[in-house]
């Protein structure tokens, strides 16, 4: 049997790091998890049901009942559940369950590619490859509003860069699991690479890993 690869990719908001997962995962013929869409599933419920964001018995059983065949990526993606999501991503339990579940879905015997923003640091610590992607504030606030215009809606560049900053300082401002490179990380600052240029990089850096592997 082949020796399984786990990827673990990590970075802030729009920084390209699922697209990047996504290119990896059918490269490398593995299953992808977008971890972002479980902690955005766990705000769309609370929004959908009229809950308080930081009303934590209901985010921690809707965290119970999320369900990884069934994220609907569509209904998720809004700018404004991701924000959402970032607020109710600071409560422990919550991050608890969904790591749990996060993990159970890495120990797939061929391996698996995930991205979040604990993945290298707390959900596979292990993983063979540990990418940590960024871009600048700005480039990112630019992708996101083609992103929200290519969809039909219609975003002012000055509050998305200003969600996207207050968003950061969040993540990687939070005591349980901040968003932050794990030590042994390959930084990539995707700002001037185009989507091809970060998959050749990425993808160079998972085949030396898997050279070095191979030679141990
Ligand atoms: N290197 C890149 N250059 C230009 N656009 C990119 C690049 N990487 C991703 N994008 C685009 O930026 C947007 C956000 O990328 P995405 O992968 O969803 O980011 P994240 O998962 O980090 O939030 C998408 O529209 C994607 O097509
Ligand atoms: N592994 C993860 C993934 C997401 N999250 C939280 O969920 C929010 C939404 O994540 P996302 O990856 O869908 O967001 P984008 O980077 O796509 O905008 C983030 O801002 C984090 O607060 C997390 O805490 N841990």
């Amino acid at each position: 049997m082949q020796t399984p690869l786990t990827i673990a990719i990590d970075g802030p908001a729009a920084s390209g790091k699922g697209t990047l997962a996504r290119r990896l995962a059918d490269y490398y013929h593995l299953p992808h998890l977008d971890t972002g869409l479980t902690y955005r599933a766990v705000a769309h419920m609370l929004i959908r049901n009229g809950w308080p964001l930081d009303d934590e018995a209901h985010a921690i059983e809707a965290a119970r009942q999320v369900d990884l065949a069934s994220l609907d990526k569509h209904a998720l993606s809004a700018h404004e559940v991701g924000e959402a999501a970032s607020r109710v991503a600071v409560i422990p339990e919550l991050r608890r369950i969904l790591v749990e579940k996060q993990r159970a879905f890495a120990r797939n015997p061929a391996g698996a590619v995930l991205d979040g923003r604990d993945i290298g640091t707390v959900v596979c610590p292990d993983a063979d490859v540990k990418l940590y992607v960024t871009a600048s504030a700005e480039v990112r606030a630019e992708r996101r509003l083609r992103d929200i215009e290519s969809r039909g809606g219609r975003a002012d560049f000055a509050e998305i860069l200003a969600d996207i900053v207050h968003r950061d300082e969040r993540d990687m401002g939070r005591a349980d699991s901040p968003l932050k490179p794990a030590a042994d990380a390959h930084l990539l600052d995707t700002s001037e690479m185009s989507i091809e240029a970060a998959f050749l990089a990425a993808k160079a850096i998972v085949d030396d890993a898997l050279a070095k592997r191979d030679k141990a």
